[in-house]
């Protein structure tokens, strides 16, 4: 039974937290969707910038002579130039992403944050956070990775849901950022489940048949977090806002509710990514690296069914974030990309990462070591061939040519 309620007198304020080449590139487009959708969002989004030094290169139209190579703050190139010149350069941000160095004060009475960075240093920006979020306020995770603590792994999206106490969603995609950056048609996946105290009856009033209906983590159980819903006097958030606040004439996107396969396909394609980018670097080609994107696949939608079965929904890895993504990322995206020239060049992927990336991430580096750790603490790696592969030929303990072998054994 609907119980009244006044319309809705608030809009939403966004965050975008993290601002590189992704960070960037999302906040560009929620932006753009912000001032279309003024009824609704306000126009301004805050984007979170860890801030450093930048040297803007002669070249650059926004090169200052009178500045010449003293390095500026990037919130304040930023914020003059309308343009990321670190991590998304030349292309023009509309004047209402507002880059701000101050995590605490870019969260700040924002009612739906959007995480973007990468994976490792989620913990870390949680914890600063914590505390200073809106307790109604939803997240999206656009991040590629999992945590693993102990033997337990999370996916990221939960992980924020449990550490701030607001229920968070997952976008993921065949999205490389330049592209999207540069308005390139592509999809995505944003997997949301609106929670039962959120439900909102007739004329947009509190559902009061939702009451008695639990919140449910990804695997399924009633969720620990105790949830603040949000408030009647904002727009409801479910799936036709989160629509309206990412979907572009160039970003089509796909909404669901399976965000254990959105955020696990997510994830673990970077390891079938490097795997590719080795088996390039190898001298090896294309019947080769769909050999390992076949594998992949398996192994991914095994760990799914391993350790998430009550939720996994399959028919999720024929979405942008499953085998779209697996292809994308194993035949143009940053891990396959630098795993192939670590290969060609016989030297670590570490050592890659540091001269080569500027700043950027490879985010499957980690997320291979942190699976890997929580498959050996069950006792399950040799379920996963191609995983433990890319394992040892990262560490330097196997050779691209042990793989057919590996894959022999299962
Ligand atoms: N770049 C892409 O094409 C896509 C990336 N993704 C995912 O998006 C997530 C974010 O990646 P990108 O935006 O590409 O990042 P990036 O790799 O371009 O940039 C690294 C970012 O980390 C920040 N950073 C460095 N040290 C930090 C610290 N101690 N604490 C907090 N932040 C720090 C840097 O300021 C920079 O913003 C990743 O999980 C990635 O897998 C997803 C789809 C596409
Ligand atoms: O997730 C991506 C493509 O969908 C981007 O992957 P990289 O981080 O390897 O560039």
């Amino acid at each position: 039974m609907a119980v009244s309620s006044d319309s809705p007198r608030r809009k939403h304020k966004v965050t975008v937290v993290g601002s590189g080449n992704w960070g960037t590139t999302v906040a560009k487009l929620v932006a753009e969707n912000t001032r279309e959708n003024s009824d609704i969002y306000e126009e301004d989004v805050q984007m979170w910038v860890f801030e450093e030094d930048v040297v803007v290169p002669s070249d650059s139209p926004h090169y200052d002579p009178a500045v010449g190579d003293k390095p500026q703050k990037l919130t304040s190139i930023i914020n003059t130039y309308h343009e990321n010149a670190k991590y998304l350069p030349k292309i023009p941000l509309p004047p209402n992403v507002i880059a701000n160095p101050s995590l605490v004060d870019a969260v700040k009475d924002s009612s739906i944050l959007i995480f973007n960075l990468p994976h490792e240093f989620i913990g870390n920006v949680c914890r600063q956070i914590k505390g200073h979020t809106l307790p109604s306020a939803r997240g999206i995770s656009c991040i590629k990775g999992v945590t693993v603590t102990e033997d337990k792994v999370e996916l990221i999206c939960e992980y924020i849901s449990e550490a701030l106490g607001i229920y968070c969603g997952a976008l993921s995609g065949a999205n490389i950022a330049n592209e999207i950056a540069n308005e390139l048609w592509c999809e995505t996946t944003i997997a949301y489940n609106t929670p039962p105290c959120d439900l909102r009856g007739e004329n947009g009033a509190a559902d009061g048949d939702a009451d008695g209906e639990v919140h449910r983590d990804a695997r399924g159980k009633p969720s620990k977090v105790q949830l603040t819903p949000v408030p009647l006097d904002y727009p409801p958030v479910d799936h036709a806002a989160l629509h309206r606040l990412f979907n572009r004439p160039y970003f089509t996107v796909s909404m669901v509710s399976d965000v254990v396969g959105v955020s696990l396909a997510g994830a673990l394609k970077n390891i079938v990514a490097l795997a590719c980018g080795f088996i390039e670097g190898h001298g090896w080609n294309m019947t080769a690296k769909t050999a390992v994107m076949r594998r992949g696949m398996l192994e991914t939608i095994h760990f799914c069914q391993e350790f998430f079965p009550e939720t996994i929904q399959e028919m999720t890895f024929w979405e942008s974030a499953g085998w779209s993504d697996m292809i994308v990322s194993c035949t143009s995206a940053r891990n396959w990309r630098y795993s192939k020239m670590a290969a060609e060049r016989g030297v670590s992927l570490h050592e890659i990462e540091k001269t080569e990336l500027n700043g950027q991430k490879l985010q499957g580096i980690s997320t291979t070591k942190e699976v890997m750790s929580f498959l050996k603490a069950r006792g399950v790696q040799d379920k996963y061939p191609l995983f433990t592969a890319v394992e040892g030929i990262v560490d330097g303990t196997f050779k691209v040519e042990d793989i057919p072998v590996l894959f022999r054994r299962q």
